[in-house]
């Protein structure tokens, strides 16, 4: 029999009905992420957060807009069964099909420990994301097919994954310290870049995490202390007011 899945709060809204302008490529819905396969509870690769978080992102979209540039949404609302898909992976030290790519110089065991994935994440809270900017126009993205050869994240911009983002010094969700936001081997442009994120999220009341350059929780937040479990899809958000 077919499980009753819960639904979100009615607070909680596709971010595409607040801002249409904001790029998404939602990494967890396609095998193209460190696990290397769709994550439990990613059923439609859409963007859901709090309203506060989603209107936050809206303003520093039209300060960006302004100078020619977009913000792109890897990541937003995860259901804590994703969360557990991580920390299964994490625990199979067999699997090691996306290091090459995603953590070539840190230990699988050390991802939990060194801060890259949490346990109980901000995401499941509702009013996190992860993100980056992407001058426009943007250029077209290519697909990954599983299988293809992995480049480390942190190679030059030319050389890893293509992406239509600015370079940040580091490709999503590479796990290195070369991805803390304000690692001083990242100067020039790169840094320019993260320093642009930054500070047009900070100036509308998101909070970055220290260790990573793409990861932002929009403050004070609406759930501070609840873990949500609702699927990604549009029927978590439907037959509400
Ligand atoms: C896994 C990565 N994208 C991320 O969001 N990391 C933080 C620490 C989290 O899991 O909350
Ligand atoms: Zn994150």
């Amino acid at each position: 029999q077919a499980r009753t899945e819960p639904k979100a709060p009615e607070d909680f809204v596709s971010l595409r009905s607040v801002d249409p302008t904001i790029l998404q490529e939602m990494r967890y819905v396609t095998p193209h992420n460190f696990v290397g396969e769709p994550v439990d509870g990613y059923r439609q690769p859409l963007c859901i957060l709090t309203r506060p978080a989603a209107e936050a992102l809206h303003k520093a979209q039209l300060r960006l807009l302004r100078q020619g540039y977009s913000l792109k949404v890897y990541d937003c609302y995860r259901p804590q069964r994703a969360v557990d898909h991580f920390v299964r992976w994490a625990k199979d030290l067999d699997d090691q099909e996306m290091k090459a790519e995603f953590y070539p110089n840190v230990d699988k065991t050390r991802l939990f420990a060194d801060g890259y994935i949490a346990e109980k994440s901000g995401h499941s809270r509702g009013s996190t994301v992860d993100l980056t900017i992407v001058r426009l126009p943007a250029e077209p993205t290519r697909p990954y097919h599983p299988g293809q050869p992995l480049v480390p994240c942190f190679a030059p911009q030319d050389e890893r994954f293509p992406d239509n983002s600015v370079d940040m010094g580091t490709g999503y969700d590479c796990f290195d310290t070369l991805s803390h936001t304000l690692d001083p081997r990242i100067q020039g442009a790169q840094r320019a870049n993260r320093l642009l994120l930054k500070n047009t999220l900070e100036d509308v009341g998101l909070v970055n995490l220290p260790e990573e350059w793409w990861h932002y929780t929009y403050k004070p937040e609406p759930y501070p202390d609840t873990y949500f479990d609702f699927p990604v899809s549009a029927k978590s958000l439907a037959g509400r007011h």
